[in-house]
């Protein structure tokens, strides 16, 4: 597909390569059409009231085994965003485009894997729990989706876990389990909106580690949520930059090089001070800098 003016417009205000047609060590070919574009979109939140205006013109397109991540201050609309391209939300200017056609509402070709590696049902056993949106959906009947479910657990490698209790299983497991759960519906991206957030360091960083071994072992492709510059560099191989509140493109960077042992190296520390500088470069208050760990 040709990137549309827009996308182009936004990749060259961001000083960034077209994504569409750049290539990058570990992508897909080059010329492959982008799994997900994100094409002008503008988003808002209408009330009897008034209008919010979430986004502004926001472009960008995700390739097959990308891990995306939106990365903006708190309330520039990235929640919204992945909202939108599970079909939540319509955008009130562009298209979100998935495989090439527009997004109209949701479907199981996007899941969104919830903070919820603790809410497992726990009466069903991991087999069951990865059952449970197959039959819930009716996509599979139960024969089905049990040969499903077992064939998911075992490329995520839970096979002997298979008739384990959640509560039986370390955090990370839990998380792999949520995956391999949505995975199952065979979907054409995942979703993760800010899914660490709530947690303390060092199970923030188990989590990250776990979910970049899955992403080596499966190859997904993740749109990922953060308000966190350290995050977003560790889970993400690009990272789309988005000013404050109405959130529009500041710049897409690449950063597959970042990763949690390469934090202290002066590559990924420069990537940081980088970014930084993109993010504050307009800012007028000298406190948002606390914002981001
Ligand atoms: N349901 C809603 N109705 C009206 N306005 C909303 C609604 N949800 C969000 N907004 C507004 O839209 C803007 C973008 O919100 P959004 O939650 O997408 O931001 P965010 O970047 O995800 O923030 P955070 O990092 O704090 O989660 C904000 O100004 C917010 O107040």
């Amino acid at each position: 597909m040709v990137p549309s003016l827009a996308l182009r417009r936004a990749a060259d205000q961001a000083g960034a390569t077209h994504p569409e047609v750049s290539s990058r060590a570990g992508a897909v070919s080059p010329v492959a059409a982008p799994r997900l574009v994100v094409d002008n979109v503008t988003l808002e939140y209408r009330t009897p009231r008034h209008v919010v205006k979430a986004t502004q013109q926001v472009s960008f397109a995700v390739q097959e085994r990308d891990r995306f991540v939106l990365l903006g201050p708190s309330g520039c609309g990235k929640s919204t965003l992945l909202k939108a391209v599970a079909g939540f939300l319509t955008p009130a200017e562009g298209e979100i485009r998935l495989d090439g056609r527009a997004v109209r509402g949701p479907g199981p070709d996007r899941i969104v894997v919830f903070q919820e590696f603790d809410q497992l049902p726990p009466w069903k056993t991991v087999k069951q729990n990865v059952m449970f949106p197959l039959l819930a959906s009716r996509t599979l009947r139960r024969r089905e989706a049990e040969a499903r479910a077992l064939e998911t657990l075992e490329k995520v490698g839970l096979t002997p876990f298979a008739d384990a209790y959640p509560h039986t299983l370390s955090g990370g497991m839990k998380q792999r389990v949520a995956i391999a759960r949505a995975l199952a519906m065979q979907p054409r991206i995942l979703l993760m909106d800010e899914p660490f957030a709530a947690l303390d360091a060092l199970t923030r960083r188990k989590m990250q580690e776990e979910l970049l071994t899955l992403w080596k072992e499966v190859g997904f492709t993740l749109l990922f949520v953060t308000h966190s510059i350290e995050e977003a560099q560790v889970v993400g191989n690009r990272v789309l930059l988005l000013s404050p509140h109405p959130g529009r493109v500041r710049a897409e960077l690449g950063c597959e090089e970042d990763s949690l042992e390469s934090a202290g190296s002066e590559a990924t520390r420069a990537r940081t001070r980088q970014i930084h500088t993109l993010l504050f470069e307009h800012a007028t208050n000298g406190n948002a800098e606390g914002a981001y760990p």
